[in-house]
């Protein structure tokens, strides 16, 4: 069952969590303010209007500061907790959690030295509020907020802004469309003179927030009366009018007790011959309960927003978070395996560049089956085996005595050298597929979300994928060198047995005139080019089968030990590494650790609001 305490508490509740997180009115926040959310009462009025007076007669206690001048100088947020009858009364700040006040003179003390601390002992003012628990059976649940008094000029001592300044501040309050304003206005003034009612009347031109207090009513001229004002003629409000006879400064002096103050306020409004028939419907205490059912049901009519409001937060938040990352253990364990983490999600993402899935891996097989075969196909063969080139190398390998049948070691020579063209394209290929590789080494760093909070990481991630695919680069070459050289030191002999010597054994006769004419013409012209034709079908043989090795090298040594094995070194280098190198790996932005601070922080405030919320049984 849901009951006027635990409404009301609750919002005391989150309304502390809220101080306690920095999240007040008319603070200077980022974020969505959950106190702008909740329902308050703020006590409006200009100075000497009775202020002070009223909230100690809603409280029945003395307890707050005096003095001439500026007095209230820190918004106070006045919490009232009604306890079991036979409890004792004390008080409790929220900045002294520890601390129950008894003695209410030592409450009214604490509000002045925490005022002070704030602002110093000038007549300076500040936004921050002072949190103030009164628990006790005499009280309303009710959170009232105590502003610094209107004032119209600038004293001795105080800034000419003052006056200026104390407006923003009761204003920041009041405009809130959650707020309940108390307007104070003193019986013995015009009320269109009225201060409270003048920024009332801008904030909450409709008045259905807004409850007018009229105090003083015991000092009205003779033969006056304020029933214009308390029934709603002089100025209209949605609510009723409320009039107050507080303690004068000579029952203050007389320290006239509360209680008795109480009693005498209910019998002044009893035999009034003006207001005795509103006297149900006037006092202190009257206010007390009015304003109390009042923000009642202004927060059971709220609660549902302030509860979407609380859980559209913390989804935020959460993002946010998991976005911000969570926060770094600070044990070397943790680290190392945090770190190891980062790496895997890295290695992932590149793995995945490379197996499909991302973009990017294509691009291999782009090498090997444009690049490869276009640089095969653009090798000068033409210029080596021409006429010309092919009669010189035979002829230098000849010597001084001519090849008598075939020139064996001509075919060497022509052999040999063409096949060192290979050399080129083959380590072109490994160049070509280790720029790939860098590139999404480069691309995964940059897609890895959980690395980019880590700057320092990230870099070392980058540079020891680097140095391996580097390392992969260096193997790679050699083997494809070895794949070239291999052609060279034994050439395939069959090819040379199965060239036209043979063809002649097959009776052909045409084959058999032409070898006849090889034969005639075996030193001229035609000899050489058969020659040149020959070793051009040998490369060609061989062009082909490196056009299919050394993608397979490539593949062995570059791409599948970047997949297999790409941070192994770093991450035995990481496991020599010391707790202080660790956390130096896991250096963040300072700009970030600080979002993450504030968010953890808020998340905390969110949370702790939704518990309370859920701990209130709601009757429906
Ligand atoms: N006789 C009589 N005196 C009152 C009444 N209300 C307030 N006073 C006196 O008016 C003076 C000012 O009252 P406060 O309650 O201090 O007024 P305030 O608005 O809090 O003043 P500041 O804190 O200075 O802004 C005090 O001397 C009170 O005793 C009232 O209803 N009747």
């Amino acid at each position: 069952m849901t009951t006027m305490e635990s409404l009301i508490g609750l919002v005391n509740r989150i309304q502390r969590a809220c101080t306690v997180l920095g999240d007040y009115g008319g603070g200077d926040n980022a974020f969505s303010s959950l106190w702008e959310a909740l329902p308050s009462v703020a006590v409006v009025g200009g100075q000497s209007s009775g202020k002070s007076s009223v909230l100690e007669s809603i409280v029945g206690r003395d307890f707050l500061p005096r003095g001439s001048g500026i007095v209230t100088r820190r918004p106070l947020v006045l919490q009232l907790h009604k306890t079991d009858q036979s409890s004792q009364e004390y008080a409790e700040f929220l900045h002294l959690p520890k601390r129950r006040f008894t003695d209410f003179a030592m409450v009214r003390k604490e509000i002045q030295d925490e005022t002070d601390r704030m602002t110093g002992k000038t007549k300076q003012i500040s936004p921050v509020p002072i949190h103030l628990s009164i628990y006790s059976p005499h009280v309303v649940n009710l959170t009232l907020i105590d502003l610094p008094g209107l004032t119209k000029v600038a004293v001795e001592g105080q800034p000419e802004s003052i006056v200026q300044d104390i407006e923003t501040m009761v204003r920041s309050y009041v405009e809130k469309p959650n707020c309940i304003i108390l307007a104070i206005s003193p019986a013995n003034q015009d009320i269109a003179t009225s201060d409270a009612i003048k920024i009332a009347r801008e904030v909450d031109p409709s008045g259905d927030r807004t409850f007018g207090v009229l105090t003083k009513l015991d000092l009205m001229d003779k033969g006056t009366n304020a029933l214009d004002v308390l029934e709603g003629r002089s100025y209209r409000l949605q609510q009723p009018w409320v009039g107050i006879v507080n303690r004068s400064q000579a029952d203050i002096n007389k320290n006239v007790d509360m209680i008795v103050a109480r009693r005498k306020e209910r019998e002044y409004f009893a035999t009034s011959p003006d207001y005795s028939h509103l006297a149900s419907k006037m006092g202190s205490e009257y206010l007390a309960k009015l304003l109390s059912q009042h923000l009642e049901s202004v927060i059971r009519a709220r609660i549902p927003s302030i509860t979407s409001l609380i859980n559209k937060s913390i989804d935020e938040l959460e993002s946010e978070m998991d976005h911000l990352g969570r926060p770094i253990a600070l044990d070397a364990g943790a680290q190392l395996y945090t770190i190891l983490e980062l790496c895997r999600a890295f290695d992932r993402i590149f793995k995945e560049h490379l197996d499909g899935g991302r973009p990017g891996g294509d691009r291999v097989y782009g090498v090997f089956d444009n690049q490869l075969p276009a640089a095969l196909r653009k090798l000068p063969f033409d210029r080596h085996l021409s006429l010309q080139n092919v009669r010189r190398v035979v002829s230098e390998a000849d010597g001084y005595q001519p090849h008598l049948i075939a020139p064996e070691q001509g075919y060497r020579r022509l052999i040999e050298g063409a096949l060192n063209y290979f050399r080129g394209p083959a380590e072109a290929s490994v160049d070509a597929v280790h720029f790939v590789l860098k590139e999404l080494v480069r691309k995964s760093v940059g897609e890895t979300q959980e690395l980019k909070r880590f700057p320092t990481l990230q870099a070392e991630i980058a540079a020891a994928a680097n140095e391996a695919l580097e390392r992969f680069r260096d193997e790679s070459k050699k083997t494809v060198i070895r794949l070239v050289d291999m052609e060279s030191s034994y050439l395939t002999v069959d090819f040379f047995r199965r060239l036209p010597q043979e063809v002649d054994k097959g009776g052909n006769p045409a084959a058999a005139a032409a070898a006849t004419a090889t034969n005639t013409d075996r030193y001229g012209e035609g000899h050489f080019r058969r020659i040149g034709s020959n070793v051009s079908s040998y490369v060609g043989m061989v062009s082909e089968t490196l056009k299919n090795t050394i993608p397979k090298a490539v593949v062995y040594c570059q791409v599948r030990e970047a997949k297999q094995s790409l941070l192994n070194r770093f991450y035995t280098l990481l496991g020599k590494k010391e707790a202080k190198q660790l956390s130096q790996l896991l250096d963040e932005d300072p700009a970030l650790m600080e979002r993450r601070q504030q968010c953890a922080k808020r998340l905390e405030l969110y949370k702790a609001a939704r518990d309370e919320i859920d701990s209130v049984s709601w009757a429906r």
